[in-house]
């Protein structure tokens, strides 16, 4: 009689509802069809300072993904390795230059925009330069990144940025539109292109599965 073997562990998540990282994660996470434990890390009570959570994520953000014996501390390495390990729905293409142009936006998003209005650089604008002072500031960077986007994709964005199909360039993409939308009152008018992909990417499940207020640690949620 063959033995049963226990099901494999389902992937952790630890992520905090409004981060932009997470989101990217999450969305990821559901385009694959992964089922997926989530944990909460509240980044308003310092929570991803927490020893315990430093082992997983030693710069203190999240997200962070545990799956079986891999600890992963950052949203591009994680959507690499989702990529890789869970090659159902790939999120990019064979062709090289297509490829290159998702990593090359994914990066824009993640090294480009959204660390230039993370938690930490936001309160020391407030606190050392004055209050409100930040919105200027991540508006302009928010600015910059979107201009150079939206030239790059709108000669081949058709339904999604890189055509009609989800690649990873809408997973880096549709958490920092949301942001700029809901958070930084950003005027999208100067992006068409992003501007018709934030109304697809709203009504996708994927991407809907996945938004800040859907998620168990939002203040709206349960
Ligand atoms: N490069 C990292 C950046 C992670 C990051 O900046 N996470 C933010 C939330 S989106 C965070 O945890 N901020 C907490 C803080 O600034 O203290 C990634 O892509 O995962």
């Amino acid at each position: 009689m063959a033995s049963a073997e226990a099901p494999a562990a389902r992937p952790i998540l630890y992520s905090y509802w409004r981060s932009s990282c997470s989101h990217r994660v999450r969305i990821a996470l559901n385009l694959k069809g992964i089922d997926y434990e989530y944990r909460a890390v509240n980044l308003l009570k310092g929570e991803q300072s927490d020893p315990e959570f430093m082992k997983l994520n030693p710069m203190k953000f999240v997200p962070a993904l545990v799956d079986g014996d891999a600890v992963i501390g950052d949203s591009y390495a994680i959507a690499l390795y989702l990529e890789d390990k869970y090659p159902q729905r790939p999120l990019l293409p064979q062709d090289l230059k297509k490829k290159a142009l998702n990593i090359q936006i994914a990066s824009i998003v993640c090294s480009g925009i959204q660390p230039l209005h993370n938690l930490t650089l936001v309160r020391f604008i407030e606190q050392k330069v004055g209050t409100g002072e930040s919105i200027p500031w991540v508006q302009q960077q928010i600015d910059r990144g979107f201009t150079a986007v939206e030239n790059m994709i709108k000669g081949c964005a058709g339904k999604f940025a890189m055509g009609d199909e989800v690649q990873l360039a809408d997973v880096f993409l549709a958490p920092q539109i949301f942001a700029a939308v809901t958070r930084y009152q950003t005027d999208m008018s100067n992006y068409p292109t992003l501007a018709r992909l934030h109304g697809q990417y709203m009504t996708h499940p994927a991407f809907e599965a996945a938004l800040p207020d859907r998620q168990p640690d939002a203040p709206s949620s349960g």
